[in-house]
């Protein structure tokens, strides 16, 4: 498969890397990351240690033709990635980003269908050129709106056939809302606390992390999807011990003072369930944080 990522950054360069020992890869992104990847090739390690090669562009040229983007820019960004790839000749593309909202988003601007992907390997770009697996997950994709689709089969099997732990499934909509409840409840609540997730476990924290992941559960059964309240809560307790050592993306953000995706994920399920008070809180201050920084 011809494959372009786009948004090389720490997720993009590790399913990037891992696509390019199978695949023709063009990877998107930033210098000086893309220019060392150019001259010396791309380094993944971590839980895999070797060394590819791919194509890596700061911007595509006009015209690319490929088989499937794969979206990897935060849930701000995809906007502006959908219109840079809106002039491809894609096949099909798939968003592994948190948040809810991204598929729209492209669909809106890309003229090939597009797939929903949850991923749960972790990825860190260590340095230009490098980029380090925290933990090996797994990928599930599939049509946004459920069933199944001949462009998620063919994805699914280019995945699998590049070594992913790899899930072609017909209920996307219940698995987007249950890691966007995992989100809701860990991400702003490990930023704010400041902690890293496995202090959510127990302690003050817990009761704030798992009450946001209910009223996520709450918005996504009034969209219609089955996803129980307990479920809700259980994931994310299953998902802050599975990752009791990390410390989530939205805290890297905050600690980096970079814009967070907040908007994409509390902000999403405010807005969307009809009461909503400890993630309307959270995203609150999340905003106020932002705009404290000048980054709103
Ligand atoms: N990291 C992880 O382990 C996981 C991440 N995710 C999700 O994946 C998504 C990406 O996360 P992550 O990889 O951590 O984020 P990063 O910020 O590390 O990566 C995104 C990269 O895309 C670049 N980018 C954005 N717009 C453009 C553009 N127009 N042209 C070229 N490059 C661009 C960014 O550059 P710049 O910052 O300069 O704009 C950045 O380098 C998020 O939705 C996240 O929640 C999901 C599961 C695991
Ligand atoms: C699963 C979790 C919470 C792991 O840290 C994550 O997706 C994130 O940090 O964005």
């Amino acid at each position: 498969m011809d494959v372009v990522v786009f948004g090389a950054g720490s997720l993009g360069s590790l399913v990037g890397g891992l696509l390019a020992r199978e695949h023709q890869v063009t990877l998107v992104g930033r210098d000086p990351h893309v220019d060392a990847i150019a001259t010396d090739g791309l380094r993944v390690d971590g839980e895999f240690e070797f060394l590819v090669r791919p194509d890596a562009v700061t911007s595509l040229p006009a015209d690319v033709r490929a088989d499937l983007a794969v979206v990897t820019v935060k849930a701000d960004d995809t906007a502006a990635a959908a219109s840079a790839l809106a002039d491809c000749d894609l096949r099909a593309a798939l968003s592994l980003q948190n948040g809810m909202g991204n598929e729209a988003t492209l669909a809106a601007h890309l003229d090939c269908p597009v797939l929903a992907g949850t991923c749960t390997y972790g990825a860190l770009l260590a340095e230009a050129g490098r980029v380090t697996c925290t933990g090996v997950g797994e990928i599930a994709l599939g049509p946004p709106e459920g069933g199944t689709a001949a462009e998620a089969d063919e994805v699914g099997d280019a995945f699998e056939r590049a070594g992913f732990e790899t899930t072609v499934a017909d209920d996307m909509p219940r698995r987007l809302w249950e890691k966007l409840a995992v989100n809701a409840g860990i991400n702003a609540t490990t930023a704010l606390a400041r902690v890293e997730n496995g202090a959510l476990l127990d302690g003050p924290a817990h009761a704030v992390a798992t009450a946001a992941a209910r009223e996520a559960a709450r918005a996504a059964q009034a969209a219609g999807v089955d996803l129980p309240v307990a479920d809700a809560a259980a994931a994310v307790e299953a998902v802050a011990d599975a990752t009791a050592a990390n410390t989530s993306s939205m805290h890297q953000d905050v600690r980096a003072e970079r814009r967070t995706e907040v908007d994409a994920i509390n902000g999403y399920v405010a807005d969307r369930a009809e009461n909503a008070p400890v993630n309307r809180t959270l995203a609150r201050l999340l905003r106020a944080w932002e705009r404290s920084r000048g980054l709103r």
